[in-house]
């Protein structure tokens, strides 16, 4: 396996006239689950678009599973849900899910095996349309699923879902790392870096820690990733002064 599921080095994106990410370098290693956590409009989703290849980027390097991001050959390789959700409204879920898996080349079965893994078989049969907001992202997630990529990006994946639901997504995504998959899982609430292997903190475009949870908290002498990020955005104010 390899050991770096992504390399970014010097990554400049501008987006409109606002420089998103000034200057990003940062490593995501293969096979662990990587929480970019940061606020509302600190980058996330404009790094996550770099990493799939769909964003427009200034300058600087991207290697995706050995390859420069946006390769072609990445397709099928990379499952990647944004945060809307990318499904048919007028098509079962079971549709939606073997349409993606015949698109992926993958089988009927491939797509059952996907809508159970996010807990949607006793919704297989029913209209995207008619679900739930949180259903439908499960449906999305299941399309990305599908084709068995190695590395999965998930564009704040557990917004809107209750608790319940958003520890056993958490689990679901830890036993696909424990098969060897990588992931790259963005979000903004801040109890959510417990469930990663490894923390990207963001804010303002920039990497304030690339950790794990128990290293940044006795690093930072705090209790939880929220006062972990806290104490860190302190300690760059005062180092800037
Ligand atoms: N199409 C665009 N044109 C200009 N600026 C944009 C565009 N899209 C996003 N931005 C800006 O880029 C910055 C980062 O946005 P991004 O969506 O990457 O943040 P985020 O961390 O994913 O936020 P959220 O958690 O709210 O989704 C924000 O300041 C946003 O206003």
């Amino acid at each position: 396996m390899m050991k770096n599921a992504i390399e970014i080095a010097h990554l400049r994106v501008v987006r409109g006239s606002r420089e998103v990410l000034p200057d990003l370098s940062v490593t995501v290693p293969a096979g662990q689950v990587v929480g970019l956590l940061g606020p509302s409009g600190s980058g996330k989703s404009t790094l996550i678009r770099a990493v799939v290849g769909v964003q427009v980027v200034a300058s600087g390097d991207l290697t995706v599973l050995g390859e420069p991001a946006g390769s072609p050959s990445l397709r099928r390789r990379i499952g990647y849900v944004t945060q809307s959700p990318s499904v048919y409204d007028d098509l079962s879920v079971r549709a939606n899910v073997r349409y993606f898996a015949s698109i992926l080349g993958a089988d009927a079965s491939a797509a059952d095996d996907a809508i159970e893994a996010v807990d949607l078989t006793s919704h297989a049969d029913a209209l995207v349309g008619n679900l739930s907001g949180g259903q439908r992202s499960r449906v999305s997630l299941a399309a990305a699923l599908v084709g068995d990529p190695e590395l999965l990006v998930l564009d704040e994946p557990t917004v809107g879902l209750d608790p319940v639901l958003r520890r056993d997504l958490w689990e679901l995504f830890n036993r696909l790392a424990a098969q060897g998959r990588s992931l790259l899982v963005s979000s903004h609430v801040m109890d959510e870096a417990s469930r990663c292997d490894r923390l990207l903190l963001l804010r303002e475009g920039r990497i304030l820690a690339d950790d794990t949870l128990p290293a940044l908290l006795a690093r930072t002498g705090t209790d939880d990733a929220e006062q972990a990020f806290l104490a860190l955005i302190d300690r760059a104010a005062q180092e800037a002064r």
